[in-house]
């Protein structure tokens, strides 16, 4: 029996919901590009083709958008909730303990039956849990700043009321198209560590706010998701183009990361950041006819990056550019990786929905390096 630390290039299931050619640097969701869907996609119809596995009619997609802006507000207990946590609380932890207790509120009995003969609770949880992430992550904003939140509208899209509740101003089109594409950019990405995560938990069959709420756990490290804010803090740290390389070089000898770069699916650029990167051009460019300065940096240690690293396949991640576009856009870094979380809220969603359709608790097994056997000996005899 081989151990494979990480369990890298183990199969953990069978799936129909996305795809990745790492060594072509192609990613699908049920079998259409991601490109594509970044372009003419909302985030609204990707949460539908991940969860249900085609493009809705548009019927559909009213029908599903409709649940999604009638289940954006909040009860009043989970907003008290939100007021006994400390403001210094990361938004990612606010998440994680917020989701975890709506399970108070939507509890599992049917469910807790297995399989999916509940269809309607699996349907009417999913739509709530994706509503309301946005939701909680822009309300604490507010709330860990001292102020009052602010309240959902209904007649917006999903990435249009994050804005207005965030800002408290009415949602720049433009800008609201930006963040939809970012969020369909996040939204699935295959059996990464806090896909797996909901696929385990979900396997126990525990409660979907407790499912997603370990799923949060799992994004909100710094090898994972938590990666977007620390790729800013690095930007902010090298401070001008010039001191990229050795920045770089230092922290390579010290044997530490860089943030941003290394995927354990692709081996050459992933291409969310080959697109995100255009998106920030495109942002720069409207705004300025300069580069911001962490942009050039950006691109600077990219360069020295493949330089010194290209050779071992470690090239930029989804979440080198991302924090350059949250920050331009003016999100305080400790929110890029909750709206990492809001987004992939569709694919956590779509892939507990996979794991019940055919379940098996996830129960793997080790490789034993104790000891053979043991002498027990009372405390007053130990040497
Ligand atoms: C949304 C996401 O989760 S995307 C990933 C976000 N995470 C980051 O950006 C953190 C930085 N990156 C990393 O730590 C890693 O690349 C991970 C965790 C993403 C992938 O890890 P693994 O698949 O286990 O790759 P592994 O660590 O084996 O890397 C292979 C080699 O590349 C090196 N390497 C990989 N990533 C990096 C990096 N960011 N900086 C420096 N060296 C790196 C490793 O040191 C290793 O070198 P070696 O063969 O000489 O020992
Ligand atoms: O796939 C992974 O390992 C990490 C991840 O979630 C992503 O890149 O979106």
């Amino acid at each position: 029996m081989q151990y494979v630390p990480g369990l890298a290039g183990v199969p953990a299931t069978e799936s129909q919901i996305s795809y990745i050619d790492g060594i072509k640097g192609v990613l699908t969701y049920r079998g259409y590009d991601i490109q594509e869907l970044a372009e003419y996609s909302s985030f609204e119809e990707t949460t539908l083709l991940l969860l249900f596995g085609e493009l809705p009619t548009s019927e559909e997609l009213a029908n599903f958008d409709r649940k999604l802006r009638e289940n954006r507000r909040v009860k009043y207990n989970i907003r008290e909730i939100m007021k006994n946590l400390p403001p210094t609380t990361h938004p990612m932890h606010m998440l994680q303990v917020v989701v975890a207790s709506l399970a108070s509120f939507y509890p599992s009995t049917e469910y807790m039956k297995g399989g999916t003969e509940n269809q309607d609770y699996i349907n009417d949880v999913t739509v709530k849990i994706i509503a309301h992430m946005g939701t909680l992550v822009a309300m604490w904003e507010h709330m860990r700043n001292g102020y009052d939140p602010i309240e959902p509208r209904k007649d917006l899209t999903y990435a249009e009321n994050f804005l207005y509740m965030v800002t408290g101003e009415e949602p720049d089109k433009d800008w609201a198209r930006l963040l939809d594409a970012i969020l369909i950019l996040h939204a699935e990405h295959t059996i990464n560590a806090s896909t797996f995560t909901t696929m385990v938990t979900g396997s126990t069959l525990a409660n979907p706010c407790s499912v997603i709420s370990s799923a949060i756990a799992s994004l909100s490290g710094p090898l994972h998701g938590g990666a977007n804010q620390k790729v800013i803090e690095m930007l902010d740290d090298i401070g001008t183009p010039d001191r990229a390389r050795p920045y770089i070089e230092e922290r390579l000898a010290s044997k530490k990361v860089i943030w941003g770069m290394g995927h354990r699916e692709y081996k050459t650029k992933d291409p969310r950041a080959n697109i995100l990167q255009k998106l920030s051009v495109n942002l720069l460019k409207d705004k300025s006819d300069k580069l911001s300065v962490s942009f050039e940096t950006a691109l600077e240690v990219e360069k020295v990056c493949e330089e010194l690293l290209g050779h071992k396949g470690v090239y930029p991640n989804v979440d080198f550019y991302s924090g350059i576009l949250y920050k331009e856009m003016g999100f305080d870094p400790g929110l890029f990786t909750p709206i990492f979380a809001v987004a992939r809220s569709a694919g956590w969603m779509a892939h507990w929905r996979e794991q019940l359709q055919n379940n098996k608790i996830f129960r793997p097994t080790q490789v034993y390096k104790g000891k053979g056997s043991a002498c027990y000996l009372p405390v007053d005899q130990r040497g």
